[in-house]
């Protein structure tokens, strides 16, 4: 891992009125890693990934993406910036009106200055790139399942070629065998693409199976950030319960076996 981060985030303050989400909140995010963030509901999770992207000015502190603070630029010069980000959202629903291949282009067209045919061509590529098979492309979201609607939603983020993927719970609302491609499809992405992904997810088998390290939001800022082994080690009774809980440990034992398979 390079000792440069991509993102600093320090110092960082956000709050709602009287609602105070951070406080001196700090992180970093290093080039081709999968960074988990996790903590309890209302943490501010979507807060931190949507200050990052620049959609959520911050009270307080100061971020900086590729050594720049972004807000010390002019819009223009920032969006330049902004286009080697790619995020899906939550609830990062696509037009219903357009096929997916018409959903990809749009941001081709508008950002990259391509064509309508040549950006379906490449959005067509871009499809292909998350698994979805050709004949995918000229169907409407309503005609696909909740896996292949995430499929091409990630693609569309991965339209502009980005550097940063930005993923908000990726696998809610998928099944397990369906979260599993999934949480497959961005460990092979990121070696491939060679991307950096800051990855929100309540997801603990997506946390063992993809994250190089894991940043637990607790108590207003980042409590631990550290490789899995090591946040699970943590005292802290909520990180106890997340990881030692039922469920994490059958995300453990989960990980032993595909670990016991893998080795035959
Ligand atoms: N635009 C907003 N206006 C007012 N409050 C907001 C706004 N956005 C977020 N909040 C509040 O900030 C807090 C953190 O929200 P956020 O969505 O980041 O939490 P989260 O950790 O992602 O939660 P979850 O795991 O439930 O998705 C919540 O209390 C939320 O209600």
């Amino acid at each position: 891992m390079s000792d440069h981060p991509i993102i600093q985030v320090r110092g960082l303050g956000n709050r709602f009125g009287s609602h105070v989400v951070h406080e001196n909140l700090s992180l970093d995010l290093y080039p081709r890693e999968i960074l988990g963030v996790v903590g309890g509901s209302g943490t501010g999770k979507s807060v931190l990934l949507r200050s990052i992207v620049g959609l959520n000015p911050p009270s307080g502190g100061r971020i900086t993406v590729f050594g720049q603070d972004l807000t010390e630029l002019p819009a223009s010069e920032r969006s330049r910036y902004e286009q080697r980000f790619g995020v899906l959202f939550q609830n990062g629903a696509l037009f219903t009106s357009l096929t997916l291949e018409q959903n990809i282009a749009l941001p081709l067209i508008e950002h990259a200055s391509l064509n309508r045919r040549e950006a379906e061509e490449l959005a067509r590529m871009k499809l292909a790139l998350t698994g979805l098979p050709v004949n995918a492309a000229k169907k409407y979201p309503s005609e696909l399942s909740g896996g292949m609607v995430k499929r091409a939603a990630l693609a569309r983020s991965l339209a502009l070629d980005p550097e940063i993927l930005f993923l908000d719970e990726p696998t809610a609302g998928l099944d397990p065998i369906g979260a599993a491609a999934f949480d497959e499809l961005i460990v092979t992405l990121r070696d491939a693409l060679g991307l950096t992904v800051f990855l929100v997810t309540h997801d603990l088998d997506t946390l063992y199976t993809t994250c190089d390290r894991v940043a637990v939001l607790s108590q207003r800022k980042v409590l631990v950030a550290d490789t899995l082994d090591r946040v699970a080690g943590n005292e802290d009774a909520w990180i106890q319960a997340y990881f030692h809980g039922p469920r994490g440990r059958a995300a453990v034992a989960a990980r032993h076996q595909h670990t016991e398979q893998e080795r035959g």
